[in-house]
């Protein structure tokens, strides 16, 4: 079974780096429209998929939890309220629910397609890690994972290149999965300028 996991900060305190530019409401709307437009992509994904599929937000907020129902998908709450020990916690949870590859998906991929999912998944068939670095190839925006992994989850500042320096240390064969669409994650004032230049009324 193929396990998808949308990792969503509480709504409160989601997008701080946007604060400058947007108020707290609109942050919030931001963060619902980001996180359905994931949640599309990936149930369009595993529409596809020979393999049974679930997806799965990872939020400690109730409204993801509503959200989730709203939107066909999984509630896993977050009971650590830090990335990388949620999505740990997220793992052994996947595995103990018989979930053999995991694909993490950030919540904030405005453009992010079925076929890049698909794409994450198909990169596993001659890879141990797939993984979608951000635009200036720092961050994560998405990976994925054939279970058990002993990769520690590492998101966080230059993650990317934490994340495929662990890997190679571990013996895993990475594949680096690079789209434009995967690439854009609204993390910054300047992304939300190309967003919302792109007629996309944040
Ligand atoms: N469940 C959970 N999701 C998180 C946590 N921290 C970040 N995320 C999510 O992981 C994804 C990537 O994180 P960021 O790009 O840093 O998003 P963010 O934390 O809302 O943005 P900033 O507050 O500006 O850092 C987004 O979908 C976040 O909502 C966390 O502690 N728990
Ligand atoms: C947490 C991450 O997201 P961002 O870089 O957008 O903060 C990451 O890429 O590891």
């Amino acid at each position: 079974m193929i396990g998808i996991a949308i990792p969503i900060k509480r709504l409160q305190f989601a997008k701080s780096r946007l604060a400058g530019d947007l108020a707290p409401a609109a942050r919030q709307r931001l963060v619902l429209t980001l996180a359905q437009h994931v949640i599309n992509a990936a149930r369009q994904a595993t529409a596809g998929f020979t393999m049974p599929a679930r997806i799965w937000l990872v939020s400690a907020d109730p409204a993801i939890a509503a959200l989730a129902q709203a939107g066909g998908v999984e509630w896993l709450p977050d009971r650590c309220e830090e990335l990388n020990a949620a999505l740990t916690e997220a793992r052994s949870q996947f595995q103990n629910a018989g979930v053999q590859t995991m694909i993490v998906l950030a919540g904030d991929l405005p453009l992010v397609t079925a076929a890049d999912v698909a794409a994450l998944y198909d990169a596993l068939s001659e890879a141990d890690l797939a993984l979608a670095p951000d635009q200036q190839q720092r961050g994560t925006n998405a990976l994925a994972l054939r279970l058990p992994s002993p990769l520690p989850f590492l998101f966080g500042l230059d993650s990317a290149n934490r994340h495929l320096a662990a890997a190679a240390r571990l013996g895993l064969r990475t594949r680096l999965i690079m789209t434009p669409t995967l690439a854009f994650d609204l993390d910054d004032s300047e992304r939300l300028r190309q967003y919302c230049a792109a007629e996309h009324p944040a």
